[in-house]
């Protein structure tokens, strides 16, 4: 097959048959287009994201992969003039279904930005409060589900003493890591990542690439980076996307190795 030939021109599927077969999804979306007004920015998208795996998504800036993850946990919703078509399945439900509660589904699918954006709270109660929004009062309980998501998000040791202290004290890496945490405590299924580490520093990016790495034993992760290292590092599998399509899906070790599209390679290779 012809390298410089791409996806829907000539029938090319962006994943190739089988590869996620006998694997449980996350999530998934299909014939998926999104408006924002009169502009087309998501053109008939099909993806399936495995659970508990690390999924990259690819691609050049305002290709729309932003605006992607915004649908799988309806952040979309609140942006006027923005219209979506197709389906979008969250666990296997229709993810905009009437009877759909979007602040469940927003417990179910948290959100983590590149900006660490923790609240102007204490960091006990940046993390305590999804789950007083819940309706949890017990402080025995809560202290012990803040214990639990600080030490998911690999904090615990360094703010154990700190938990009064304002958010807004710590270290970027650490507030974004705090943020983490925020979103673990309500055990949500999956976690969608926009650019998290963008902010950080080395050893910050680092240390939350561990910590993506040990969430995917419990979680589904979608990944949005623009650091191609970082998609090779932790991803198992990854999407490339190009104006507003998703061009092609596979191992990250084949994109990374072996792309099927011109486009893919030109794009993973800085030439793009
Ligand atoms: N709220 C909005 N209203 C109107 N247009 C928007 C809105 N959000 C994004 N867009 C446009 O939609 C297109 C896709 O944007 P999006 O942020 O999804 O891309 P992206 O691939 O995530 O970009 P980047 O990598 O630079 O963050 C862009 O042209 C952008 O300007």
């Amino acid at each position: 097959m012809s390298r410089l030939r791409l996806a829907g021109a000539d029938g090319l599927q962006p994943m190739p048959g089988g590869l996620l077969d006998g694997l449980e999804l996350a999530l998934q979306a299909r014939a998926l287009s999104l408006h924002y007004a009169e502009r087309r920015v998501l053109d008939q998208i099909s993806l399936s994201v495995p659970r508990r795996r690390i999924t990259a998504l690819i691609g050049p800036s305002g290709c729309g992969k932003s605006s992607l993850l915004r649908c799988f946990n309806r952040l979309n919703d609140e942006i006027a003039d923005c219209r979506m078509d197709g389906e979008v399945q969250v666990l296997g439900v229709d993810a905009y279904a009437a009877d759909v509660s979007v602040p469940d589904l927003r417990r179910r699918v948290g959100m983590v930005f590149q900006k660490p954006n923790p609240f102007p709270q204490s960091v006990g109660e940046n993390v305590a409060f999804g789950l007083r929004l819940a309706g949890l009062r017990s402080r025995l309980e809560l202290d012990d589900r803040v214990e639990t998501a600080l030490r998911a998000a690999g904090l615990w040791d360094e703010v154990r003493d700190r938990l009064d202290d304002s958010a807004l004290r710590l270290s970027a890496g650490q507030q974004q890591r705090l943020v983490i945490a925020r979103a673990l405590a309500v055990e949500p299924e999956v976690l969608l990542m926009d650019e998290p580490a963008s902010m950080l520093d080395p050893i910050s990016t680092l240390r939350l690439e561990e910590l993506m790495v040990a969430l995917r034993e419990r979680y589904s992760v979608l990944l949005v980076t623009h650091n191609m290292q970082q998609a090779a590092r932790v991803a198992d599998y990854t999407a490339y996307m190009q104006d507003g399509r998703v061009l092609e899906f596979d191992t990250t070790d084949r994109i990374f190795t072996n792309p099927r599209l011109r486009g893919t390679e030109d794009y993973i290779t800085g030439k793009l």
